[in-house]
């Protein structure tokens, strides 16, 4: 791995627009390096997050940005648990991307059917729940074991809906970059077990270290408050 940072905001108000810096920025060394930038987006607060953050950037150009999901639930895009339908209403309608730089799943196909392929992706934007679980790997699940699936389905997924599509540890693991958001005081004391370790089997979400890339947890001050270890602090007009 490249180095993990922790970073702590104060609140997700600062850590928004560093998040969508950070995502201007390695677009732009992508774009340079080899003429795309591979984008995989996760739901949950994220999606307001950057639907707000990144239109706000001066000279945001999308036209080369592919984006994928690091896992999709699989009901039809306008039901309102589609993580798609939800970024296509709230930030694809407002930045350039173009629509065949937008992967999705196939919602109309039986789950076995719908992962399809990915790749070697520049940055991925993770959550991670209560429970220690991120993209659509839970704890306990067989699908933590996957090695030979890049995108795999699950039936019977603990948090609903039950059907959905994840990317699994190796293609995580194989990102150039990847950077969780949490934020909230729910989310305390998983945070301290998966940054400090746990007694027993470490959380998904302990589980993802790229092998050659970097590491950010951006975090804000009341996910951060039972952490003893080393943080870096920084505002919003940060860079990373
Ligand atoms: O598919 C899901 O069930 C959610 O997308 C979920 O994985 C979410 O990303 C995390 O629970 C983090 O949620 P927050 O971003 O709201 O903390």
């Amino acid at each position: 791995m490249a180095g993990r940072r922790v970073v702590v905001f104060p609140s997700s108000a600062e850590l928004g627009p560093v998040l969508a810096q950070l995502v201007k920025s390695r677009a732009e060394k992508a774009i340079i390096s080899h003429g795309r930038f591979t984008l995989g987006l996760s739901g949950g607060s994220l999606v307001s997050m950057l639907s707000k953050e990144l239109p706000a950037l001066p000279d945001l150009d999308c036209s080369k940005w592919v984006v994928a999901f690091c896992d999709e639930r699989l009901v039809s895009f306008d039901d309102p648990e589609s993580t798609y339908g939800l970024y296509k209403g709230q930030l694809f309608s407002k930045v350039n991307i173009p629509d065949s730089g937008i992967l999705t799943i196939d919602s109309s196909l039986a789950v076995n059917e719908c992962a399809s392929l990915l790749f070697l992706f520049d940055l991925l934007l993770l959550g991670m729940g209560p429970d220690g679980h991120t993209c659509s790997l839970f704890p306990d699940h067989p699908l933590l074991e996957e090695t030979k699936k890049i995108v795999a389905p699950i039936s019977d997924s603990p948090k609903p809906p039950p059907q959905r599509v994840t990317m699994t540890f190796p293609v995580v693991n194989s990102a150039h970059c990847v950077a969780f958001v949490s934020t909230g005081g729910s989310k305390a004391p998983v945070l301290k077990e998966v940054l400090e370790g746990r007694e027993g089997p470490a959380f998904p979400a302990a589980r993802v270290v790229p092998t050659n890339g970097e590491l950010f947890w951006l975090v804000d001050d009341p996910a951060a408050a039972s952490l003893t270890i080393q943080v870096e602090r920084l505002g919003s007009g940060a860079k990373l």
